[in-house]
């Protein structure tokens, strides 16, 4: 940070001759949009009570205001401590699959706009189909994800085709910075 002298009488008042005033220029360092955006998104994750995937969503619009956060999580009324968060069982509705509300299903539902065409989904993990949908019929322009981990599973690749047919476009996030810190000291 760079200082410069000024000669004079202080403004403050407090009788200096000559007192040195921080530059007039922006700081540097700061989180720039996209890092901030994502990094709301997987800090929302951690919200999560799923013990084997936390995801994370953050919707904004183009004047880059959030409109809305979610993450995975079961339905308002169902207990957490009641609910399966299993992956497997030998029913299948003894599994959390059937329950749990996804992390983008959640910020839809959650947003604090009329509605959110035109924006763009942050989300820590590629959607699913049934997200796509959603995400298509909301007006969302652009998908920005963190992980891709299931690629190989139908769900994902149905919804890459969805986005492809109707031009919404899904970026691989690359942070400006590796790891963000938050100090409650
Ligand atoms: N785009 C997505 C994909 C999945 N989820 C949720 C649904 C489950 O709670 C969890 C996935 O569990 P896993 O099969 O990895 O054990 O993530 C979501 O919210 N959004």
């Amino acid at each position: 940070m760079s200082e410069k002298q000024i000669s004079g009488t202080s403004p403050a008042g407090d009788g200096g001759r000559v007192r040195s005033e921080t530059a007039c220029q922006k700081r540097e360092g700061y989180l720039e949009w996209p890092d901030y955006f994502m990094a709301v998104a997987v800090l929302t994750a951690q919200r999560s009570k799923d013990p084997n995937t936390q995801v994370g969503a953050c919707i904004v619009n183009p004047e880059n205001k959030i409109v809305g956060i979610g993450y995975n999580g079961m339905p308002i009324g169902c207990s957490d401590d009641v609910m399966p968060w299993g992956k497997t069982a030998s029913n299948e509705l003894d599994t959390k699959y059937p329950y749990v509300c996804h992390a983008e299903l959640n910020a839809f539902v959650n947003k604090n706009s009329a509605d959110v065409k035109g924006c763009r989904i942050y989300v820590t993990l590629f959607p699913c189909n049934e997200c796509a949908k959603l995400i298509i019929q909301a007006g969302i322009k652009e998908v920005i994800f963190v992980s891709d981990k299931n690629h190989d599973k139908s769900e994902v690749k149905a919804a890459k085709r969805l986005f492809d047919l109707t031009g919404i476009t899904y970026t691989r996030f690359t942070p400006k910075r590796r790891q963000l810190v938050v100090d409650f000291d």
